[in-house]
């Protein structure tokens, strides 16, 4: 149970106890934990836990580190470093491959997070893990959500990241530049791929976000907004737990069956 989870990870809720789901609420409500409270009830529902950890393909997580400013939720983002060998200078959330002694993707996420930018684990009050993605290696990706202090300052690793910036979490349900990429998948069928450009005022410029990074995006914001996005998504949103379910399971299968038919 998610719940149950939370329990065991006492560690990483560092946040602010009695705020997370839990009992004691006695502190005077600090602005944002409406919104934040919100948040979390949704994204509880949607926890996949362990459902997928054990299907057969590399593993990779990321986390996607929210938190509230001026009263609005904000993802943070990382621009690649130019150097790395794979994706360089493209958006990605902080995260990566993982290793053996990661106990699991939380782990994985955490341990990334803090090598890339600089976030203690104990700072993250994770919430929940949600449906993987499938990256162009065919790893296993899976997202990790969870919040940070909202007055986090990072501290990029150069080596593997060269920018970091924060995008209200609205962008990825209302944004004021969109396309949609039509993107053929290692099995060679065709999906929405969506792409967008924000203007980021802190950095005075704009930044891409597209691929596997907006795939995740979009999905967040749509469970927790649980509103209908400006523009087209592959999901029926009446049915999101499912239907997010099936698009993933649907893709593995095509992925699985086309390793298969190499060998
Ligand atoms: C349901 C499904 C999905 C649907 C999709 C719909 C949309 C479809 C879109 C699908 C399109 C998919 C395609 C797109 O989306 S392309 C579109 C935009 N890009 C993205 O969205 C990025 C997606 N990728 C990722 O998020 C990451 O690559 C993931 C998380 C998958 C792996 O994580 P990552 O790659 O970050 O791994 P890492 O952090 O372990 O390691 C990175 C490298 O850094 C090296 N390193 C480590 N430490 C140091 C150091 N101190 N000094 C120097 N170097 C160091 C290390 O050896 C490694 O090198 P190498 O071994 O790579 O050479
Ligand atoms: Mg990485």
């Amino acid at each position: 149970m998610a719940a149950e989870r939370d329990e065991e990870r006492d560690g990483h809720r560092a946040l602010g106890p009695g705020t997370a789901g839990g009992s004691r609420r006695s502190a005077p409500f600090a602005p944002g934990q409406g919104v934040k409270e919100n948040a979390r009830r949704r994204l509880r529902e949607f926890d996949v836990r362990d459902r997928f950890s054990r299907l057969p393909l590399p593993k990779a997580a990321v986390l996607l580190p929210l938190m509230v400013r001026e009263g609005r939720l904000h993802l943070l983002l990382t621009v690649r470093s130019m150097q790395l060998r794979r994706s360089p200078g493209q958006v990605c959330f902080p995260g990566g491959k993982s290793e053996a002694s990661d106990k699991d993707e939380i782990d994985t996420a955490l341990r990334e997070a803090k090598e890339e930018v600089g976030l203690q684990p104990e700072k993250v009050e994770v919430i929940c893990r949600l449906v993987p993605g499938i990256d162009k290696m065919n790893h296993l990706v899976t997202p990790v959500v969870g919040f940070i202090e909202d007055a986090f300052q990072a501290t990029p690793n150069p080596d593997e990241v060269s920018e970091v910036f924060f995008v209200p979490l609205e962008y990825f349900i209302k944004p004021l530049k969109y396309k949609a990429l039509s993107y053929k998948t290692s099995s060679g069928s065709l999906t929405l791929m969506h792409c967008f450009i924000y203007y980021d005022q802190e950095h005075k410029k704009s930044f891409k976000i597209w691929g596997l990074t907006a795939h995740f995006a979009v999905f967040l914001a749509l469970v927790i907004f649980g509103e209908r996005p400006t523009f087209e998504v592959d999901y029926d949103l009446d049915n999101l737990i499912s239907s997010s379910e099936n698009y993933f399971i649907n893709l593995y299968a095509s992925i699985y069956e086309r390793k298969k038919s190499n060998l």
